[in-house]
């Protein structure tokens, strides 16, 4: 069993549009909904390919109820915490280019006492020894800045590994702290966290190893359109998809660290079926997580140890190229 928790979860909103123009009336094309929140998703991701997963999260008013019922709709074994704020509807827009724009809510203030209760919550599933506790997204009003590195040393009391997947100051904390066996970062989460730009492959590999050097084990970096990283103390790989148009790219980190977590097995191959779950994501509109029928690997590839004077921007059409010259 994989555990989630997502302390800020949304019902995500996205409408799908021609093109969006400030000022203008804009017709929308297709609306829906979906349960969303980075720890829900990974639940979502991994229930769609058998694993057998708990999502813990607080719901609050009638958009808590949506949640519910949604997460019911995805089978989704969830603990839901009844908190007096409404649950939060995150908007996007989705453009016929590919665009995605994300309007993300601040999440509705929640109390000591149920930040307490959600706490208990996550502690009484980690009695039943998850491989894995995977936390994410941003931390509702209210909540400590430091709670991702609480939950860790819950965890760790339970000896089960920790993934986090967070941004600006939560992660900083929790990165710095040295609290997680795993982060998943994106590359800007990345940037903001060392305050400095990440332009080249080796920018990324370095901040990604001074953060390691913090005591966390090992990460996940995501570049969006330009693949992935997984850096480890001593070794580190890159991977990539196929160029894909997308639909809607919300989701697509949730699905590609669901991915990973999906299994043991070589890093390589971890890798690459956290990409071939991300690129599945990407095409898929609204946060419609992909299950089986969606992914296909055969595109990715994956480079151990690329050229670090590469920039980012290049490693799509440099790195896929050539592995796929030296494939037999
Ligand atoms: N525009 C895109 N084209 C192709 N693949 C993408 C695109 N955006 C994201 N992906 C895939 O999804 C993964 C996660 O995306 P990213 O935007 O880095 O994460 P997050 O959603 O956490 O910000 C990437 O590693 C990549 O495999
Ligand atoms: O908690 P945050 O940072 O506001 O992010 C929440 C949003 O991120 C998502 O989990 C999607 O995340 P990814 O695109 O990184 O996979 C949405 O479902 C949700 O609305």
């Amino acid at each position: 069993m994989i555990l989630t928790v997502t302390p800020n979860p949304s019902v995500d909103r996205t409408l799908e549009i021609d093109t969006y123009v400030r000022g203008a009336v804009i017709r929308i094309h297709n609306a829906m909904a979906h349960a969303g929140g980075k720890g829900v998703n990974v639940s979502r991701a991994l229930r769609n390919h058998g694993v057998q997963t708990v999502a813990v999260l607080p719901v609050g008013g009638a958009e808590g109820a949506q949640l519910t019922a949604l997460l019911g709709e995805h089978g989704i074994a969830a603990v839901t915490v009844p908190v007096a704020a409404v649950t939060r509807c995150n908007i996007t827009t989705a453009e016929a280019d590919g665009t995605t724009t994300q309007l993300n809510v601040p999440g509705a203030s929640l109390s000591e006492a149920e930040v307490a209760a959600l706490l208990r919550a996550v502690e009484s599933q980690l009695r039943h020894h998850p491989k894995w506790l995977v936390a994410g997204g941003s931390l509702p009003q209210g909540t400590p800045t430091d709670f991702y590195v609480r939950l860790s040393v819950l965890a760790r009391r339970y000896g089960v590994p920790i993934a986090v997947d967070t941004s600006g100051e939560p992660l900083a904390v929790t990165a710095r702290a040295g609290a997680a066996n795993l982060l998943k970062p994106n590359h800007h989460e990345l940037a903001e966290l060392l305050d400095r730009e990440l332009t080249t492959l080796g920018d990324v590999v370095d901040a990604t190893r001074e953060v390691l050097s913090w005591g966390n084990d090992a990460a996940l970096v995501t570049l969006g359109s330009y693949g992935a990283l997984l850096v480890e103390p001593d070794r580190f790989w890159w991977a990539g998809g196929p160029p894909i148009v997308p639909r809607s790219t919300v989701g697509a980190g949730d699905s590609t660290l669901a991915g990973f977590l999906f299994d043991d097995g070589a890093p390589e191959e971890r890798l690459r079926r956290a990409v071939s779950w991300g690129s599945a994501a990407v095409a898929l509109p609204g946060t419609t997580i992909p299950g089986p029928a969606d992914i296909n690997d055969e595109g990715v590839v994956v480079v151990p140890e690329p050229d670090l004077s590469l920039p980012i921007t290049d490693l799509p059409a440099k790195l896929g190229s050539e592995a796929a010259r030296s494939r037999p």
